[in-house]
Parts: C-alpha cells; structure tokens; sequence
C-alpha cells in the first residue's frame, strides 16, 4: 500500500479548527470506535474534536483506490447492519448522527473449503446452514442444534436491551430492572469460552475443529479462548441482522460517520497525529500533536490500540499496574499478509459467494499463512472494479517478524513470493486466478503499522491462555483520570459491531461524566 493515490478527504480539510479553547472531548484516531464515540457525543450537544493522523477516516475500515478499483483496507465483512433489534449498532449510530447508508444483503456470510473435502456454506437462513452443517455430520445433529441454539441464547439477550456502558451504575440498575432475565443470562455467559460450551453438545472431533475455525476466522484463537458472549453475536446475528455490504464499498462507513459528526457540530482534523497525550497532575487534558500544536479538552479518548496509548502517546515507563497486568493477560495478534487483486470476471464460476476461507491442514490453521481468507465485494456491489473485473481481497494471518530487517529489495521480493505462494494454493479454488490477474497490490503487517498507525501492525488483542470470556477486557474509563480508551483493545474486542459497542459505552459513560 502506498499512499500516493489515496482518496482526497471531505471538503472542510482546511487545517483551520474552530477556535475553542477547551473541547469537552477530543477523540484520537478516526477508527469506528473512536467516530462512534464522537458522533454520540456530538448528537448530545457536546463539542468534539476528532484528531486522524491519516487522510482519510475510518482507519482498519478505510479504502484505498488504484486504476479503477476500490479496495477496502481491513474490516470486509460487516455485522451490525440489521434493521431490527438493538444489537445493529452501526445503523444506530448513523441514525443518531441524521445520516444513513444503503447496505445489500450477503445470502451466505462464509464459503468453507476446509481439510479433507469439508466444503460448507453459512447461509444467511439459519435452518439452512443447520441442515447443511448436520448433512456432514448426521449423527452430531441434535449437538449441533443445541449448540448454537445456546448462541442464540446469548444474542436474544443482548438483542432485548439498549446496548450502553457497564461502568455506568444508573444504566446497570434501569437495565437489570427493566430485563432482570436477560441481565442474568449475560452474567452466566460473561466468564465463558465458546470450547466448554461446544464439548458440552458435541463429541465429534472434527466438528469441533469446524467450531474452532469458526472461531478463528473472525477472532483470531481457537474456541476455547473466545469468549461466549461475542460468538452469541457473531453466530446469531449472521442469521438475525445479516452480513451486509455498504454500497459504495466499506470505507463509505466512516465518510457517513464524518457527514453526521459534522452535521451534529463535531469537527474532524486529518494529518493530525497525536504524538503526546498531556497530563496535568495526572490527568488527562489535551493532546500534542507531532508539529507541535497542542489541543486541550475535558475528556480525551484514545482510539489508538492500548498498546500505542500507554507506551507511545504516554511514558512507557509509567504505564498504570493495571496496563501492564492487561499486557499480561492479551498479547498483540498477528497482523495480515493482504493481496488486493484486480481480477478478470471470467475467473469466478457462477454461483461464487463472496467470503471464503481456505485451509488445506487442520494442524495450519493458527499458523503464519495456514488459514486464507478471500472477499469478493464486487460480487455484491460491481461499482468497485472496472466492468468485467473483480476486487479479489486475499489476506492471511502474519507476524510483523517475518518483515523485519529487510532492504527494499528483500522486502519486495519477500512480498512477491508470498503472493505468489497465496496464488499457487488459491488456484484449486479459483482455477484460472494467476492467467487472469490484472492488478496486485501487496500490504504487509509493516503495511498495517504505517498506514493504520497499529503497533506491530496487529489486527488486535488475543488472551495469551485462557482466560474467564471477556471478564479480562477493560471497559472505556483508564487508571488515567480524564484518558479513555476506544476501539478493538477494549471490551467486547474486534469486531465493527463490537468497536461500535465500545463507543457507545464510552460516549455514554463521557456523557454522564460530563452532565450531558
Ligand atoms: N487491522 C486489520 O487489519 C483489521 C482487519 C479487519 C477488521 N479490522 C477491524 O477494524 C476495527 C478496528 O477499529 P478501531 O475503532 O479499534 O480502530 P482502527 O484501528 O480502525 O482506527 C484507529 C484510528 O486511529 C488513528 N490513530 C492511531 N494513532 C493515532 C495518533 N497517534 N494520532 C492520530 N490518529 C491516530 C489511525 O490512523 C486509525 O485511523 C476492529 O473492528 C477490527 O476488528 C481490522
Ligand atoms: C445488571 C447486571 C446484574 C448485569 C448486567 C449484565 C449486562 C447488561 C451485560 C451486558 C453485556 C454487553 C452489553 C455485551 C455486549 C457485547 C457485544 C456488543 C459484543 C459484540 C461482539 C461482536 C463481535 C465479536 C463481532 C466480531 C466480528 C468480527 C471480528 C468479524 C471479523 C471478520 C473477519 C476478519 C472476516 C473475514 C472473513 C472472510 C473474508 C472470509
């Protein structure tokens, strides 16, 4: 990825902000979770500045644009698009903001093309991927069925309630009150892992790797380290709210989001990087950025990862016991090997789904490069590659050690062989991929890093071991008096809908802080 034919931003890219001394809260990073956080806040009347250090918003959900074609940088597939229920939290954070976002519908979330022939779809109609999951495991159907029936459990319980902060005791108390059941059943849920549930139903012991890869491919560990509450989400809602694709391609999110932070009053800096979070008698109350211009605020929120927060934008040496017990409790995931191919429509056979995973060994699938993800979004929205071409994004789990100490020429021919190596195992799916590329353009956990600011460019938190479900994730409020943290490093994890939760909680706790 280079950024020299990168999207202009919106129109009011002036440098000039408006001349307020104190904001009540400054948001840095423009990720999901740090504009969910500020149009919240926006919409309740509060002054909000956003602080971007790249061009444009949107951050691991942005694009980038090269002859023709429109590729989404990260995040492709999309949850919390539905249009009922309160888990659908990115249409309620536009709706809150005046602004909306034309979505079309995937009819399956996942094609799995797994060792030893396990060819499988997840359709959007639960009962149809039960009878398709049972078809290769007759006798495992009653499992199989209570198993992700305890899913739905956890979906319909955090589906009955408004979704805001658990650190805030006004809103745990009206919750509990108004839903004492679903309140419990969350509580139950909390401490778990997806693995325990999982063995309770099933014995078959490659169904349970099937379990783990449903995991993994969206978590990033095994079922025994995700936790329960956010496989609810994610196994439910495929089925409930649905996986929907933004027209106009996934960055149009974030550009929606900016439209309504700007509408509500907030304002929104790019080429802004923070450099320095500034503390007065230990509290947080404005930023610095790396030319020097400094920003003060009531309320400073960090969309930035734990890790840049407390060891780049605060003294590393003084990071709070909590943070470094956290650092011992997660470690950073491994970033992504990215292939973002232009690829002649003639390739994909009819009838090709736009997600796929790929794994020719069960003993790969958490290694470097064992596990292939492949999104087509052309499939469901054509506008994003010239007529009779696809967007082909391709991407594999990889550590940024393994692209370290390079020169130049090493690191291209590094990135060359590993594509070639993606092309070469993609061919038994796509038969004809190589003849018929037009177009490649490889990102690199070093890619991650400098175009996405994460550090070791990680797609985001892991449990080191197994931990008690999500009982470890810190909430929004730090050890920082006047520092919040937003986004993937915090509770509920990864995840659009889930880094969305995590701004809505952290606007609603700011809000109550600030007697909004
Ligand atoms: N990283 C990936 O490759 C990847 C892939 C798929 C999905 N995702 C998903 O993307 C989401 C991440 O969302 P998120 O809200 O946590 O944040 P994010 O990482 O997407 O965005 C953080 C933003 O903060 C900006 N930033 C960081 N440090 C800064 C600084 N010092 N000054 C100014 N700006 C700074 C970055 O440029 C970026 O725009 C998660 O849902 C994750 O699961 C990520
Ligand atoms: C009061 C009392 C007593 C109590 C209380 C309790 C309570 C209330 C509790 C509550 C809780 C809550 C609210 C929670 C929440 C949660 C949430 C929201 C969650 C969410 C989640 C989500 C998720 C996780 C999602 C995710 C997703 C993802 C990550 C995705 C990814 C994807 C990918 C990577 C893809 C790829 C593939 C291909 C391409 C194939």
């Amino acid at each position: 990825m280079t950024a020299g034919s990168q999207p202009c931003p919106s129109s009011n890219q002036s440098h000039t902000i408006s001349n307020q001394s104190v904001f009540d809260t400054i948001v840095i990073g423009s990720g999901i979770g740090g504009l969910v956080t500020a149009t919240q806040l926006a919409a309740k009347g509060a002054s909000v500045l956003v602080l971007e250090s790249y061009i444009i918003p949107g951050g691991s959900s942005g694009y980038f644009e090269r002859e023709g074609y429109r590729f989404d940088v990260g995040a492709s597939m999309i949850f919390g698009f539905g249009t009922k229920g309160t888990t659908n939290l990115l249409t309620r954070a536009l709706e809150a903001v005046n602004v909306s976002l034309e979505t079309i519908p995937d009819p399956v979330q996942i094609h799995y093309h797994l060792p030893g022939g396990l060819e499988l779809k997840v359709h959007r109609e639960y009962d149809n991927f039960l009878q398709e999951l049972t078809a290769h495991f007759p006798d495992q159907r009653q499992g199989i069925r209570k198993f992700y029936d305890e899913c739905w459990k956890v979906f319909n319980c955090l589906n009955a309630m408004d979704l805001l902060s658990l650190e805030e005791l006004g809103y745990l108390t009206r919750v509990f009150f108004q839903h004492p059941l679903a309140c419990l059943g969350l509580v139950k849920y909390l401490p778990q892992n997806v693995g325990d549930i999982a063995r309770k139903y099933i014995s078959d012991l490659e169904l349970l790797k099937f379990i783990d890869m449903e995991c993994y491919c969206w978590s990033v560990v095994p079922a025994d380290k995700t936790p329960m509450i956010n496989a609810g989400m994610v196994f439910s809602d495929r089925h409930y709210g649905g996986i929907n694709y933004p027209v106009g391609g996934v960055g149009k999110i974030a550009q929606k989001l900016v439209e309504g932070l700007e509408k509500a009053g907030g304002q929104i800096l790019y080429k802004a990087r923070v450099g320095k979070i500034l503390l007065e008698k230990g509290k947080a109350v404005g930023v610095q950025l790396v030319n020097g211009k400094e920003y003060r605020a009531k309320r400073i929120v960090s969309n930035a990862t734990r890790w840049d927060t407390f060891e780049k934008l605060l003294p590393a040496d003084q990071m709070p016991r909590v943070e470094r017990k956290w650092q011992q409790r997660y470690q950073k995931s491994p970033g992504f090997l990215s292939l973002h191919l232009g690829v002649k429509a003639d390739v994909l056979p009819p009838g090709t789904e736009c997600h796929h995973i790929v794994l020719e060994d069960w003993e790969n699938m958490e290694d470097a490069e064992g596990t292939i993800f492949v999104s087509i979004p052309t499939l469901l929205d054509p506008n994003l590659a010239p007529e009779g071409y696809h967007v082909f994004h391709t991407f594999t789990p990889s550590w940024m050690e393994d692209w370290q100490g390079l020169s130049p020429r090493q690191y291209e021919h590094k990135k060359e062989e590993a594509a070639g190596g993606l092309i070469e195992r993609l061919e038994r799916i796509f038969p004809g991929l190589d003849a018929g590329l037009d177009y490649m353009e490889v990102g690199t956990p070093r890619s991650h890093r400098r175009f996405l600011n994460r550090m070791d460019g990680t797609y985001g938190p892991i449990p080191r071991r197994k931990l008690m479900g999500l009982l470890g994730m810190p909430f929004n409020r730090t050890a920082i008096p006047g520092l919040y943290c937003v986004g993937d490093s915090t509770f509920p994890g990864q995840g659009l809908n889930a880094v969305a939760f995590s701004g809505f909680a952290c606007a609603h706790r700011i809000a109550v802080d600030l007697g909004f």
